[in-house]
C-alpha cells in the first residue's frame, strides 16, 4: 500500500539498498534493466524492482531466473545486509567465481544457483542456514568436499554435475536422506548414498582425499574461529570497565590463550552461539565489512575516553585500521530501535562525515565500527606539538579547506536531519573533526544525541556552550552553528577553547576573548602567528573570523544556515586561489595589517 510508512520512517534501509546496488553492479543486464531504480521496499512495502519481493519493508526474496546475468560476484559478502532474505532464485544465468556466502542471511529456506558457471568451494555458511528448506547447485563447477548439511529442514538438493566436488558424501542423516540423483556427475564424490562406492575409488583419488581433508579442516578451522568470535566478545563485554582499560592503554582482544574447551560444546551449541554473534554485528555499508575473526585476534590501543565512551584502534591481518567506539550510558534501546538508530547515522553518507561501518549490539555492550582516521583529529593539528621540533606548520589553505570540509559535512548534516526526528550533530568540536591520510575532513561523533537520554545530553553535548543552550538546556541545528562558529575562532586564533578542550587541557573564553579583540581593534595579533605570515590571505582571513562571528551571534535566529556559510566560504576559497596566484608577484600583496571588523554578517553587540 502506497505510503503506509511505519512510524520509524526514518529508518533508510541504506544497508539493503546498497546490497541491492552492489549486486546490480556486477551485472550489466541489471545495470540496464530500467525497474531497478529509486528506493525499493522502504516508502511502499512492495517492490518496483523486477525480481525482488519485500515484506515487512524487507527485501525477502531474490527471483531472478534465466535473466541473462553474466558476469561475477567480487564480494561473497554481498548480500550480507540483506537479513530477510528467505528466497535466492538465480536458475540459469552465467554467473561466474566464487559461491556467495550466507552467514548474514538466516532467514534463507530456499538457494538456487543452479545452471550457473559457479567454481570454488561449496561455502560452509550454509551449514548455518537453520531454516534451509531447498539448495539447488548443480550443473555449476564446484569442487571440494561437501559441507556436513544436517539441517532437518531440508528437504531439495542437487548438487549433481559439478565434476570437480570431491571426498566421501558426509555421512549425516540429512545428506544420506536424498537419492543418488543429487550426487551424480561428480567422479570425484563417493560413498553413499552417491553411484560411486569410497572402496572402488581409483587410487590417484589421494589428492581428492587430502583436497577433502584440508577442505574439512578448513571447515573445521572457520567454525573454530567463529567460537572464539563469539568467546571473544563475550569476554571483551566483561573487559574492564573503560577508565581502566585507558588507563592500560591498550588491551587484548585475543582470547585465543584462554584455555577454551571446545569439546564442551555440542555442535548445536556451537551454532547456536555462532548464530547468536552474527546476528548482533550488522554491517551497514556495502564493502564496509571487515573480517571479524581478525578484529577479535588483534590487539587494541585506546585512543581516548570521550562523553560517550571510549575509542580504540585495531589493526586487522590486512594493515587495514578500525575504530571500535564503545558507548556508555546510553538510553535503554531494544535491539530494533538501536538499528533505526543506526540506519539512520549509516543514511548521513557524504565524503566529509566518517561513515559508519557496522555495529553491534549487545544486552550490555554495544559497539561503532569505523575505519580509523591516518593523520588524527584537528585539536592535534591546531595544537599538537606547538613548541616541538616535529611541529608541521599548519597553513591558511589547509585551514580554510579545513573550515570548507566541516562546513560541507554539517551542511548535509543539517539537510539530512528531518526536524521531527532532528539528529544535528550536537557535539562538533576539534576533536571530533579527523583528517583522514589524504588531509580530508571527516566529521565524526554526529547524531549521538539520538542515543542517550536528554538529561545525559544536554550535560555533556553541545562541547562549545551557546547561550541559548545554557539557558534551555535545547540542542539544535542552532547550537550546531554556534559551535562551527567556535570551531572557526580555534582555527583561526590556535587558542584552546575552555569549553571543548579535552580533561587536564586549560583553555580560554574563546568568544569572549575574541569578541574583546575586536572590540578593541587589536590587529593581527587575534590570529595564530603561524597563518599572518601569509599576507596575501588576511583578506580571507579577515573574512572567515567575521563567519565565525556569524555564527555565535546571541540570538540563534541570527546565525545563518549551514548552507549560508558553505556559500561564504567557496568565495574565499575562490579568492583565495586568485590570491595564491597574485602572490607570487610581490607587488600586489598588501601589506595592510588586517583589522577584524563589523561586516555586514555580524549585527548584536556583546
Ligand atoms: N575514526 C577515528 N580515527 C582516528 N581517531 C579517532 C577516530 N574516532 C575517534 N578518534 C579519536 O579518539 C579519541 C577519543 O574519541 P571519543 O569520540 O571517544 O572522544 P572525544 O572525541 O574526545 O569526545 P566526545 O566523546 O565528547 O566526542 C579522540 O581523540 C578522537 O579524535
Amino acid at each position: 500500500v502506497i505510503g503506509d510508512v511505519p512510524d520509524n520512517d526514518t529508518r533508510y534501509f541504506v544497508g539493503e539498498q546498497d546490497a541491492l546496488l552492489a549486486f546490480r553492479q556486477a551485472f550489466r543486464r541489471l545495470r540496464d534493466e530500467p525497474s531497478w531504480k529509486g528506493l525499493h521496499c522502504l516508502l511502499h512495502n512492495y517492490s518496483t524492482w523486477h525480481g525482488i519481493t519485500c515484506l515487512n519493508y524487507h527485501v525477502t526474496a531474490i527471483d531472478l531466473p534465466d535473466f541473462g546475468l553474466s558476469g561475477q560476484l567480487d564480494d561473497p559478502l554481498v548480500l550480507a545486509n540483506l537479513t530477510e532474505l528467505t528466497v535466492l532464485s538465480l536458475r540459469n544465468n552465467s554467473i561466474q567465481g566464487a559461491m556467495l556466502d550466507f552467514y548474514f542471511n538466516l532467514e534463507l529456506t530456499s538457494i538456487d544457483f543452479s545452471m550457473n558457471m559457479l567454481s570454488g568451494p561449496i561455502s560452509d555458511s550454509l551449514l548455518y542456514l537453520d531454516s534451509l528448506e531447498s539448495l539447488r547447485l548443480d550443473h555449476n563447477m564446484l569442487n571440494g568436499a561437501i559441507p556436513p548439511l544436517n539441517q532437518s529442514s531440508l528437504k531439495a538438493l542437487n548438487l549433481s554435475y559439478n565434476y570437480y566436488l570431491t571426498g566421501e558424501i558426509p555421512r549425516t542423516a540429512t545428506l544420506q536422506s536424498f537419492d543418488e540423483s543429487s550426487y551424480l556427475g561428480n567422479p570425484g564424490l563417493c560413498g553413499n548414498p552417491g553411484p560411486i562406492s569410497c572402496q572402488n575409488r581409483p587410487k590417484e583419488k589421494t589428492s581428492s582425499f587430502s583436497n577433502g581433508l584440508l577442505l574439512a579442516a578448513s571447515v573445521i578451522l572457520s567454525v573454530t574461529m567463529l567460537i572464539f568470535l563469539a568467546r571473544s566478545i563475550r569476554d571483551y563485554c566483561m573487559e574492564p570497565k573503560e577508565s581502566e582499560v585507558v588507563k592500560e592503554k591498550s588491551f587484548q582482544l585475543d582470547f585465543s590463550g584462554v584455555n577454551v574447551n571446545r569439546d564442551n560444546l555440542t555442535s548445536e551449541e556451537r551454532r547456536e552461539v555462532v548464530k547468536e554473534v552474527r546476528k548482533k554485528i550488522t554491517f551497514v555499508r556495502a564493502g564496509g565489512g571487515f573480517d571479524l575473526d581478525n578484529l577479535l585476534k588483534a590487539s587494541a590501543d585506546g585512543l581516548g575516553k570521550g562523553s560517550f565512551g571510549s575509542c580504540y584502534k585495531v589493526v586487522l591481518d590486512d594493515a587495514r585500521s578500525i575504530v571500535v567506539k564503545r558507548l556508555r550510558e546510553l538510553s535503554p534501546l531494544s535491539s530494533e530501535e538501536f538499528s533505526i538508530r543506526m540506519r539512520a547515522l549509516a543514511a548521513m553518507d557524504h565524503p566529509n562525515v566518517l561513515p559508519l561501518l557496522g555495529y553491534y549490539y549487545g544486552q550490555d555492550e554495544k559497539l561503532l565500527f569505523f575505519n580509523f582516521a591516518q593523520n588524527g583529529n584537528l585539536f592535534n593539528r591546531i595544537h599538537g606539538e606547538r613548541k616541538g621540533p616535529n611541529r608541521i606548520p599548519f597553513k591558511w589553505s589547509s585551514r580554510l579547506s579545513v573550515a570548507h570540509g566541516v562546513a560541507r559535512a554539517m551542511k548535509h548534516l543539517h539537510l539530512n536531519t528531518k526536524e521531527s526526528t532532528a539528529i544535528p550533530h550536537g557535539n562538533l568540536k576539534s576533536t571530533n573533526v579527523l583528517l583522514d591520510e589524504n588531509d580530508v575532513v571527516l566529521v565524526c561523533d554526529y547524531g549521538l544525541v539520538s542515543l542517550v537520554p536528554p538529561s545525559l545530553a544536554v550535560r555533556r553535548m553541545v562541547s562549545y556552550k551557546s547561550p541559548d543552550y545554557q539557558h534551555q538546556h535545547k540542542i539544535s541545528k542552532k547550537t550546531d552553528i554556534w559551535s562551527y562558529g567556535c570551531l572557526l575562532l580555534e582555527l583561526l586564533t590556535g587558542k584552546i577553547s575552555a569549553h571543548s578542550a579535552p580533561e587536564g587541557i586549560q583553555g580560554v573564553e574563546l568568544c569572549n576573548w575574541v569578541h574583546r579583540a575586536v572590540r578593541e581593534e587589536w590587529t593581527a595579533e587575534v590570529f595564530d602567528a603561524e597563518i599572518t605570515e601569509d599576507k596575501s590571505a588576511w583578506k580571507g582571513m579577515v573574512r572567515l573570523m567575521e563567519i565565525g562571528l556569524w555564527c555565535i551571534e546571541i540570538s540563534p535566529d541570527k546565525r545563518p544556515e549551514m548552507g549560508e556559510v558553505v556559500r561564504e566560504l567557496e568565495g574565499i576559497l575562490a579568492s583565495n586561489c586568485d590570491s595564491e596566484e597574485d602572490s607570487t608577484d610581490r607587488s600586489s600583496v598588501s601589506e595592510a595589517t588586517p583589522t577584524v571588523g563589523r561586516g555586514g554578517a555580524v549585527g548584536d553587540e556583546w
